[in-house]
C-alpha cells in the first residue's frame, strides 16, 4: 500500500480541549474514551498543571496507553504554580487563558503542523472544545478546522446563561440588595422573586437559583461578562455537545435546538461509557481522572457498616468551607445520628484564624458513626450497598453520577451552574432537597434525618424512575446513545 493510500485511510484526528478543572477533565476524559472506541484519533489538550496532578494520582496514562490512537499534549494556564485554583479563584483560570492562552494555543499548533504526528494520524480534522475556551477559535479558524462546543455543565444553567441578555432587560439581575447577614449576601425578598425571562423556567425560577455567576449588583462584572458572551458564541460551532439525556432536560434541550439546532445529548457519560465498554469486553478496569489521591480505606470502611446506612458528604474539587460552615456541617451530621462519610479535601477550609481545634463531641461521633478521607473514589462510593444518600454541592458529575445510581440528595450548591442544578433537583426531577443560601445545623441536622429516613420512599420512588430513564437513554437505540453514533458520523464527515 502506498504512503498516500495509507494516509487517506487514517481515521478523524479529534483534539479534546477542557477547561482545566476535575469537573470538566472528567467529563472530557470520557467522551475521549468513547471516541477511541470508534477508532478515531484523539489528541487531548491538558494544562500544564492539571497534566502534573493527572500524573501524580491517576491512572489515565496506563490506562489510555490501551488505545493507540489516544494521546496527551500539554500547554501553560498562564497562572503560577502555587495558584489556588480552587473556590471562587477558580475564575482566573479562565481570564488567564483568555489574555495568554491563544500564543501558546498557536504555538503548539503550528509548531506541529495542528498535532499531526508524522504518516501516524491526520492534521487535527475537528476540535471539541470546553464552551468557555472561545480564545482559541481565531487560531483554529485560520488553520480552517471545523470545532464543536462541549460545555460540561447542565442544559437548564446553559440554558439560563443563553438568557442572560433577556434576564438583564428584564430587571431581573443585577442584583439591588445587599444583606448584611454575610452568609446570604443579597436581601431575602429579592432573592425569592420569581424570574420570568428564561423559557420554559417560569413558575419556579427564582433568583436565588440563577447560576451563582449572575449573582452580581454590577453587569460590567469581569466573571459575569466572560460567561455570557462565552455562553452566546456557542452559536458559532458547528455543534454543541452536552453531558445530559432527553429524559431528563428534554423541554430545556428543545428550547436551546432553536438556536443551536445541531445539539448532541450523549449523557451521562461516565455510565454510558461503562455500557459501552461492558458490550465489547469483560474487562472492568476504569480510568481514573483524579487530581487527588484516592483514599480507598473509605471504601474498606463501607465494607463494614450496614446496607443502605450512610450519607456520602462530597462538595466536589473547588468548593470551599469557612470554619464555620465546617462547624455546621460537622455538628449537623454527628446531631443528626446518622452514618456518614465526608470528603473533605486538604485544601478546602479556609478562615481558620489559628483555630483548628475540633470540639470533643464532634470527634466522638465521628469515631462512633463517621469516616473522613481526603478524597474518595466517588463512583464507586456512591455505587456501595451501604450508601443510601448523597449530601453534595451539585456540581453537575456529581448530579449525574447520584442519579445513575438511584441516590437522593441534600443539596448545598455553592457556586456557577450549581445554584440551578439544586433547584431542578429538588422542584423539577424531586429527586432531593435543596439546603441553598442556608447553612445550620439545625437545618442539616433534620434533612439529613428526613433523606435517610423520614421522607425516603417518597424520594426513593423518583430515584428509581429517573436512574430507569438514564439507563434507558444509553442502551441500544435510546437518545444518548444514537446521539452518539450520530455524532460519530458527523465527525468522520469532517474529513475533507
Ligand atoms: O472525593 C471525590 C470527590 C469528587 N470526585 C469526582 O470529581 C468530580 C467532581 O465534579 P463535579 O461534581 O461536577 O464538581 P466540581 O468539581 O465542582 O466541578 C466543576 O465542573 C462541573 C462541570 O462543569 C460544574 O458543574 C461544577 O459546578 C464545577 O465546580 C466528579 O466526577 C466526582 O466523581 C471524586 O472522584 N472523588
Ligand atoms: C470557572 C468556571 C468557568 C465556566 C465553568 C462553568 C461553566 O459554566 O462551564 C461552570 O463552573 C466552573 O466549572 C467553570
Amino acid at each position: 500500500m502506498s504512503h498516500q493510500e495509507s494516509a487517506q485511510e487514517l481515521p478523524p484526528h479529534i483534539l479534546i480541549f477542557p477547561f482545566p478543572l476535575q469537573g470538566h477533565v472528567n467529563s472530557m476524559l470520557k467522551l475521549a474514551e468513547l471516541l477511541c472506541l470508534y477508532n478515531l484519533h484523539v489528541t487531548m489538550l491538558l494544562s500544564d498543571f492539571t497534566h502534573r496532578r493527572l500524573l501524580l494520582h491517576a491512572n489515565a496514562q496506563s490506562h489510555f496507553a490501551h488505545y493507540p490512537g489516544f494521546r496527551f499534549v500539554t500547554m501553560p494556564d498562564g497562572l503560577p504554580e502555587d495558584h489556588p485554583r480552587a473556590g471562587e479563584r477558580i475564575l482566573e483560570i479562565l481570564l488567564s487563558l483568555k489574555e495568554t492562552g491563544r500564543p501558546e494555543f498557536r504555538r503548539l499548533m503550528e509548531s506541529t503542523d495542528r498535532l499531526s504526528d508524522g504518516s501516524a494520524r491526520r492534521p487535527v480534522t475537528c476540535v471539541i472544545m470546553d464552551g468557555v475556551l472561545s480564545f482559541s477559535i481565531p487560531v483554529i479558524e485560520e488553520m480552517g478546522i471545523p470545532y464543536i462546543y462541549f460545555r460540561t455543565v447542565s442544559a437548564c444553567s446553559f440554558w439560563a446563561y443563553f438568557c442572560i441578555q433577556e434576564i438583564i432587560d428584564a430587571g431581573e439581575v443585577p442584583l439591588k440588595g445587599k444583606d448584611e447577614d454575610k452568609l446570604t449576601y443579597w436581601k431575602k425578598e429579592e432573592m425569592d422573586f420569581m424570574v420570568s425571562s428564561v423559557p420554559g423556567m417560569e413558575g419556579f425560577l427564582r433568583r436565588r437559583d440563577l447560576p451563582g455567576f449572575l449573582r452580581v449588583n454590577d453587569v460590567n462584572d469581569p466573571g459575569f461578562q466572560s460567561i455570557k458572551i462565552e455562553t452566546r458564541k456557542s452559536t458559532q460551532a458547528r455543534a454543541l455537545i452536552l453531558n445530559t439525556f432527553e429524559d431528563l432536560e428534554g423541554p430545556v434541550l428543545d428550547q436551546i435546538r432553536k438556536h443551536i439546532p445541531n445539539l448532541y445529548s450523549v449523557g451521562p457519560l461516565h455510565s454510558h461509557l461503562k455500557a459501552r465498554l461492558s458490550a465489547i469486553t469483560s474487562e472492568s478496569s476504569r480510568a481514573s481522572g483524579s487530581f487527588w489521591e484516592e483514599d480507598r480505606s473509605c471504601v474498606t470502611w463501607l465494607d463494614s457498616q450496614p446496607a443502605k446506612s450512610v450519607i456520602y458528604v462530597s462538595f466536589g474539587s473547588v468548593t470551599l468551607l469557612t470554619r464555620n460552615e465546617l462547624l455546621e456541617f460537622w455538628y449537623g451530621l454527628v446531631n443528626s445520628g446518622q452514618r456518614f462519610l465526608w470528603v473533605m479535601r486538604p485544601d478546602s477550609i479556609i478562615g481558620n484564624d489559628g483555630e483548628s481545634r475540633i470540639p470533643l463531641e464532634l470527634e466522638e461521633g465521628t469515631k462512633e458513626r463517621g469516616y473522613l478521607v481526603g478524597w474518595a473514589p466517588q463512583e464507586e462510593v456512591l455505587a456501595h450497598p451501604a450508601v443510601c444518600a448523597f449530601f453534595t454541592h451539585s456540581g453537575w458529575n456529581s448530579t449525574l453520577e447520584s442519579i445513575v445510581v438511584e441516590m437522593p440528595m441534600i443539596c448545598w450548591p455553592y457556586f456557577a451552574d450549581q445554584a440551578i442544578n439544586s433547584r431542578f433537583v429538588s422542584e423539577v426531577w424531586k429527586l432531593g432537597l435543596d439546603m441553598k443560601d442556608s447553612c445550620d445545623r439545625m437545618i442539616i441536622e433534620k434533612m439529613v434525618r428526613d433523606i435517610m429516613v423520614m421522607r425516603r420512599d417518597e424520594f426513593l420512588q423518583r430515584t428509581d424512575h429517573m436512574a430507569n430513564l438514564a439507563r434507558k437513554a444509553i442502551s441500544e437505540g435510546g437518545s444518548s446513545y444514537t446521539n452518539l453514533d450520530r455524532l460519530i458520523e458527523f465527525l468522520r464527515a469532517m474529513i475533507v
